[in-house]
């Protein structure tokens, strides 16, 4: 199977190089300061899993040729209209998309574009980051990837990327309900990246704080609520998991977005929370602390973010 990775950042440089790893066909879509980085000193990756340095196919746009089996897309939210355009011309007939970005506006998009056919579900749970040398950092054990139809079935195509995902030594999970699985996906990160990032501080740090478990679960009840209105249906055993999850006072875990923020990188504040709060706004629901999240995140955006 051609497998072309988009972006060799956190989440494509690590489970690109995973499948890299495992001996799949596998292409990086760079752009070209990345390239030329990732093309004079490879690609590593430092994980509790081993680490793996090697020295993989790279293309820019302009050198795209054919068409791929399988497009894994791991761009943020605000670099997909661009990278869009740039897979355009190799996705085929039939060709697979599969992004794994947070949130759910990109799923109206990429099908908007390219066909419900072409979109395949995916999403992953990792805790990964860049270094400033551009080496991917696996900060904890976690390497989900979750992927299936949008319709739930096993076709055969479905299986070919469960096959390759099974070969690259992750924690690999075809699932016949990936578009309730995104929801919760989206239920959790928008939880996570609001408490976070609001209060600037890890999961137990702000469960430990007086409030703090009370603010995290009034999150979550906002975002499920919201989600509930727009077709989510409510699985009760995982949003039960993911308020454990963030109110546990000894969680040392915190969002990609959290991370980004400390860094003063660009966050995706419009599609993990903006998104909610113009659904609640649409079909009258209030969710006072997700709109002051959103408010907070887009002064951050505005005006703290590095050149
Ligand atoms: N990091 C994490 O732990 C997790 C992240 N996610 C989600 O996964 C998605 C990706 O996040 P993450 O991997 O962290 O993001 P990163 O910023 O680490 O990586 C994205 C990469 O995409 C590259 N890129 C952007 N546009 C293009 C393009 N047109 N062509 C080629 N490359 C491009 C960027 O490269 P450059 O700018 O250098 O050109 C960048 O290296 C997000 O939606 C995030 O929410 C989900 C789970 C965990
Ligand atoms: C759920 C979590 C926190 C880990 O995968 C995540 O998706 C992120 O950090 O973006």
């Amino acid at each position: 199977m051609r497998i072309l990775v988009v972006g060799a950042g956190a989440t494509g440089g690590y489970f690109g190089a995973r499948l890299a790893q495992a001996g799949q066909d596998v292409t990086f879509l760079l752009r070209e300061k990345r390239a030329q980085a990732v093309q004079q000193d490879g690609l590593t990756i430092h994980s509790p899993h081993g680490d793996f340095h090697f020295q993989p196919n790279v293309l820019q746009a302009s050198q795209l040729t054919g068409s791929y089996d399988l497009i894994l897309l791991t761009v943020k939210s605000f670099g997909l209209e661009a990278a869009i355009k740039d897979i355009a011309p190799v996705v085929g007939e039939n060709t697979m998309v599969m992004p794994v970005l947070n949130g759910m506006k990109h799923m109206e998009t990429l099908s908007l574009r390219f066909g419900e056919h072409a979109l395949i579900g995916g999403l992953c749970k990792i805790n990964a980051t860049l270094d400033a040398d551009g080496h991917v950092h696996q900060m904890t054990p976690l390497h989900q990837i979750i992927y299936g139809e949008l319709s739930g079935e096993k076709t055969e195509r479905i299986l070919k990327v469960d096959q390759a995902f099974q070969s690259a030594g992750v924690e690999a999970i075809l699932s016949e309900t990936i578009i309730t699985d995104l929801w919760e996906k989206w239920l959790l990160l928008s939880s996570f990246g609001a408490i976070t990032c609001t209060m600037r501080g890890n999961i137990g740090q702000v469960a430990s704080a007086p409030g703090g478990t009370e603010f995290a679960q009034a999150i979550v009840t906002e975002a499920l609520t919201t989600m509930k209105a727009f077709g989510y249906a409510e699985r009760a055993a995982a949003v039960a998991k993911i308020r454990e999850s963030v109110t546990d006072k000894s969680s040392p875990q915190t969002s990609s977005m959290y991370r980004d923020m400390m860094q003063g990188y660009p966050i995706e504040a419009d599609q993990i929370i903006g998104d909610l709060v113009g659904r609640a706004t649409r079909v009258g629901i209030n969710i006072p602390l997700l709109q002051a999240a959103y408010t907070h995140l887009c002064v951050y955006q505005k005006n703290f973010v590095k050149q």
